[in-house]
């Protein structure tokens, strides 16, 4: 048994709460400057927000499971609000062969079957924008637009109402949240949704040759059993499109505000990618996540004790100047690999090729026809209690 030599310093501030949801750097300063170790007194949970703690945290599955839940409620003592997500929500063994197969079908085969196409539909959706004008919303026209387009289509969903993924997402993810008024807010669609998610999943609903029929047929061969088939392609619709929504978001608000960043991209445009997670890493669109502590775990001079939820604040550690070099600078020159916005570990998105697939196709369509990018009007965040979202990134653009 470690002995505590002493209790880590606290602090009130509400992690969730809409000031900080607009604005999260100074919490993340504090928290980070704070020491390895925070206790949040408002929810009476641990933080973590320096990146080499909420590193050894993503990568210690065994000390900071996943399988009670990765939001405030804790599966030892209250029933997931949902049936548990089996990658996100469980460890090994039960995590393994989930895990095994949609690495399977989101990987090399599916990003070299789906590449053409992406590019080819990345160039109409943004000649057809850039047809309608000089100004428009980058969040509504391009970067839920395109995610919309072509991300239910790779998993086989039917066109009519895909818009439904959007809000299931916003809910899904503020549920990971304290029950507040953004959790309350997703409540009343909450039923209908779950019950269109569901039909969606469903093997007769799934077109032959996507992702979703990839999945029931690794059920077919006996990789997964055919009650976790649904549960598999749920996930992909839960977390794939919301998240990657604000990843473009988060890429089209950095570089219409660093022009000279622009421009390196359009001179180089194989620089698509690392500007995707350069950005992924300035912003991070995961903002937060928990894990619960399955003994005594010390860090620093202190000790969480088991059964504990700890908040892993992926922003701040994106930021900490103690792993990154001028780290509130977007720059494309940077090397922003081991940053922890698609997490790390067992658990490290299994989506993240996909999406950089997308964030890929649409920054070169982008880049052949605007030669710049500005904002025209002022940004509207949209308020989320894991993801650091936006509403509105109204922009002018000149072609060239
Ligand atoms: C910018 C876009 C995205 C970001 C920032 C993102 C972020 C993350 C993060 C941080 C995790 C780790 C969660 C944890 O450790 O508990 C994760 C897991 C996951 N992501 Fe993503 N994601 C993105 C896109 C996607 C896409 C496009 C898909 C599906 C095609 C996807 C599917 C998943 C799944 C299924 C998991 C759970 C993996 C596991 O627990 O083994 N994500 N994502
Ligand atoms: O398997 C699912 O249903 C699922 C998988 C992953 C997430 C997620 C959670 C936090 C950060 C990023 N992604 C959500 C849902």
């Amino acid at each position: 048994m470690i002995t505590a030599h002493t209790a880590p310093p606290v602090d009130p501030t509400d992690p969730f709460g809409h000031d900080v949801l607009e604005d999260p750097l100074p919490l993340h300063a504090a928290l980070r400057d704070a020491g390895p170790l925070v206790h949040l007194t408002e929810y009476d949970v641990y933080a973590l927000a320096r990146y080499r703690e909420v590193h050894a945290a993503l990568v210690d599955w065994q000390a900071f499971q996943s399988g009670a839940g990765v939001g405030l409620s804790n599966f030892r003592h209250e029933e997931p609000w949902r049936p548990a997500s089996l990658l996100l929500e469980n460890d090994p063994p039960r995590h393994d062969a989930p895990r095994r197969v949609l690495r399977a079908v989101l990987g090399p085969g599916a990003l070299r079957r789906l590449r053409d196409a992406w590019f080819a539909d990345a160039r109409e959706l943004v000649d057809r924008v850039l047809a309608d004008g000089d100004e428009f919303d980058a969040v509504a026209r391009l970067a839920e637009a395109f995610p919309l387009r072509v991300f239910p289509d790779a998993v086989g969903i039917p066109r009519e109402g895909r818009e439904q993924l959007l809000p299931l997402g916003d809910h899904n993810f503020n549920a990971f949240g304290p029950p507040n008024d953004l959790v309350r807010k997703g409540e009343p669609r909450l039923p209908e949704l779950s019950a269109w998610v569901a039909s969606r999943c469903r093997r007769d609903t799934l077109s032959g040759d996507g992702i979703g029929a990839r999945i029931w047929a690794a059920a077919d061969r006996g990789d997964i059993t055919a009650e976790q088939a649904p549960l598999v392609v749920r996930s992909l619709l839960l977390a794939g499109v919301d998240t990657t929504v604000h990843g473009l978001s988060a890429t089209l608000y950095a570089l219409a505000t660093h022009p000279d960043q622009w421009r390196r991209l359009r001179e180089q445009p194989h620089l698509a990618r690392a500007a995707f997670d350069e950005a992924v890493r300035w912003e991070s669109p995961v903002q937060t996540f928990f894990r619960t502590t399955t003994t005594d775990v010390r860090v620093g001079d202190h000790v969480v004790p088991d059964g504990r939820k700890v908040l892993l604040f992926l922003g701040a550690a994106n930021r900490d100047p103690r792993r990154w070099e001028d780290p509130d600078s977007f720059d494309l020159s940077r090397d922003p690999s081991g940053h922890v916005g698609f997490g790390m570990g067992i658990h490290q998105c299994v989506g993240q090729h996909i999406a950089r697939l997308e964030a890929e196709a649409l920054l070169t369509a982008l880049a052949g026809r605007v030669r710049s990018i500005e904002l025209a009007a002022p940004t509207v965040r949209h308020h989320n209690n894991t993801l650091r979202a936006w509403g509105s990134i109204p922009v002018r653009v000149r072609l060239g």
